[in-house]
C-alpha cells in the first residue's frame, strides 16, 4: 500500500475521517461499492462541520484490511475510522479480526448497541460479529468501528431507530462518538441533532 502524507485539518475542530469499505465484489467489480460514498454522505448530514475523509476499498483480506486501518490511522492521522462490510459468519468475513489485530483497547459497547439496534431491522442482526477499537500510537489515537455491509445499515447503526414523528426509539452508535473523540484527544465535534443527538456529560459541553 502506497505511503500517504499526513492529513493537515483545515480547522482545529475539523474531524479526519478514514473510511474503509471491505468487499470482494465491489472491489473486483461485480457491482458499484455503495459502502464510501454512503459513510461520506451519512457524515455530511450529521456533521455541523464538514468532515475531512480519505477512502479505502479493499478485498476481504486480513492484512490489506488492517494495512488500510494501520496507515488511516498512524500515517494519515485519522481520529476516526468507519469500516463496512466483512462482518458476518462466511469464511471470508474477516473485518472484526483485522480490526482486533491492530487495537489497543477494545470498546465492546458499540458492537452490543448495533446488534441492538439492527435487531429492529432484522433478525440476521445477531449475525454481524462488528467490534470497535482503539487504537493509540505515541501522540495520536483514533476510534475504528466496523459497520455491516449492507448499504442501508450504514444509517441504521450509525442514526438508530426513529418513530413516524422522529422521536427516538433506540439511540444510534453515533451519539457516543463525540464524548469518545474528546476522551481521546480528538477535535471537538458537533452533530446535527435532527440526524443524531450527540451525547456528553454536562461538564464535557464546551460554551458557545
Ligand atoms: N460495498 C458494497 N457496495 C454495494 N452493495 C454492497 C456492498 N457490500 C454489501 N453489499 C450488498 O449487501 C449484500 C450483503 O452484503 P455482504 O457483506 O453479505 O456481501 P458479501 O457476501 O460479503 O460479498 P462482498 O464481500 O463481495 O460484498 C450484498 O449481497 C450486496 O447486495
Ligand atoms: N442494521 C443492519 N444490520 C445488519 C443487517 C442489516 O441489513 N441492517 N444485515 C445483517 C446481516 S444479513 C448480516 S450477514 C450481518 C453481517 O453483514 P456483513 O458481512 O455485510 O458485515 O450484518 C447484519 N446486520
Amino acid at each position: 500500500m502506497s505511503s500517504q502524507t499526513r492529513l493537515v485539518r483545515s480547522h482545529p475542530d475539523e474531524l479526519l475521517v478514514g473510511l474503509v469499505s471491505v468487499s470482494d465484489r465491489a472491489t473486483s467489480g461485480v457491482y458499484q461499492d455503495e459502502g464510501l460514498p454512503g459513510l461520506r454522505s451519512w457524515l455530511d448530514t450529521a456533521l455541523t462541520r464538514s468532515a475531512q475523509c480519505a477512502m479505502r476499498l479493499v478485498p476481504d483480506e486480513p492484512q490489506q484490511i488492517s494495512a488500510a486501518l494501520v496507515e488511516l490511522v498512524d500515517e494519515l492521522g485519522c481520529d476516526l475510522v468507519l469500516t463496512t462490510g466483512g462482518t458476518g459468519p462466511a469464511r471470508r468475513d474477516v473485518t472484526p479480526e483485522a480490526t482486533l489485530a491492530v487495537a489497543t483497547k477494545e470498546m465492546p459497547g458499540f458492537g452490543e448497541q448495533m446488534r441492538q439496534i439492527s435487531l429492529k431491522f432484522v433478525p440476521t442482526a445477531i449475525l454481524s460479529r462488528q467490534v470497535a477499537v482503539i487504537r493509540e500510537t505515541a501522540g495520536h489515537a483514533a476510534l475504528i468501528i466496523n459497520l455491516p455491509g449492507q448499504p442501508k445499515a450504514i444509517r441504521e447503526t450509525l442514526e438508530g431507530l426513529k418513530d413516524a414523528d422522529g422521536r427516538v426509539q433506540v439511540p444510534g452508535i453515533f451519539a457516543a462518538v463525540p464524548y469518545c473523540i474528546d476522551l481521546i484527544g480528538g477535535p471537538y465535534i458537533e452533530t446535527h441533532e435532527s440526524v443524531i443527538k450527540a451525547f456528553r456529560p454536562k461538564s464535557a459541553i464546551r460554551s458557545a
